[in-house]
């Protein structure tokens, strides 16, 4: 019953990781927007929760994360609107394209930022809320890089970097947020089996068996670990900048890094 009261936004919510954590949330008490651009996905996702759960705990909010005007005023205002408060926001939606790369950048990491700030305003100091918590979702594709998804991998790079920069900018502002970045290794879901589709993957569908090789080789993880991870960064109010990392081989452990230096 920790977060009894809370209210948080997933987006990317409706299956995989981001359901994973919105299930985790709400056996913790947390009222939850499931925000996702499928509707069929989301439609059944809130019929499930709310059978498991009790209605009126859950809402779905169906909406692309790549429309900046819908995330704003369908899913974060809405969500405000409907609980009276946010105090969570995972930023778990993403794509697997390097066919459609500019589409990666847009799902993956320009969505990520609006979604960071835009949490911001609805929970940080500056704008005069109560404080809350934000987790990005990288992957472990931003330190082992991929040769069969670069743009993906950017993308996860990026998260990182955007997050750990936000993460000191809340200290120094005083945002009363808290901002961490979780990095899974390969997880099982949906979104694993598209490296066998040319449509995902363009020119690198041809490296499927490597890319496979290196699942079979690293293992693969069940997503309610991924949830896990994401209670522990929600609840640990020790934790801002941190850089959560997920692996069959170490579970759940952190990256570490050298003092900044010239
Ligand atoms: N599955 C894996 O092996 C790993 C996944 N990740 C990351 O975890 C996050 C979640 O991935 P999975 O659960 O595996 O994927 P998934 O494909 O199973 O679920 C992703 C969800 O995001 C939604 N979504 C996609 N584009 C959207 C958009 N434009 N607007 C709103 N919703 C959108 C989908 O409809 C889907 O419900 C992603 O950021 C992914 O990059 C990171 C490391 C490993
Ligand atoms: C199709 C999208 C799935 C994305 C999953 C993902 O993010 C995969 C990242 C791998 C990348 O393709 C190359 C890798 O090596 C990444 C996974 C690395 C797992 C390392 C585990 C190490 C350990 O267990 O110690």
């Amino acid at each position: 019953m920790a977060l009894m009261g809370r209210v948080a936004l997933v987006t990317g919510g409706a299956q995989g990781i981001g359901r994973a954590a919105v299930e985790a949330l709400m056996r913790s008490a947390a009222k939850v927007s499931v925000v996702d651009v499928n509707q069929d996905c989301g439609d059944a996702c809130k019929s499930e929760l709310d059978a498991e759960f009790g209605g009126g705990s859950c809402a779905f909010i169906q909406c692309d994360v790549t429309d900046g005007d819908a995330l704003r005023a369908d899913a974060f205002q809405k969500t405000a609107d409907m609980f009276g408060r946010l105090d969570i926001v995972i930023n778990n939606a993403g794509i697997n394209n390097e066919k459609n790369w500019e589409k990666t950048i847009g799902v993956n990491l320009t969505s990520v930022i609006k979604g960071t700030y835009l949490g911001l305003e609805h929970m940080s100091r500056e704008y005069g809320k109560q404080g809350g918590t934000i987790i990005n979702v990288s992957s472990m594709a931003a330190f082992m890089h991929s040769p069969h998804q670069p743009v993906y991998t950017a993308t996860k790079h990026g998260v990182i970097g955007f997050t750990r920069a936000m993460a000191d900018a809340s200290v120094l502002g005083n945002y009363g947020v808290r901002i961490n970045v979780l990095c899974p290794a390969f997880v099982d879901t949906p979104l694993l089996h598209s490296v066998e589709e040319e449509d995902n993957m363009g020119k690198f569908v041809k490296f499927k068996e490597d890319f496979k090789r290196t699942m079979d080789k690293f293992g693969v993880l069940q997503p309610s670990l991924i949830a896990d991870g994401m209670m522990r960064l929600i609840t640990d109010a020790a934790l801002n900048g941190a850089v959560m990392k997920i692996t069959c081989s170490k579970g759940i452990h952190f990256h570490t890094y050298e003092p900044m230096s010239a």
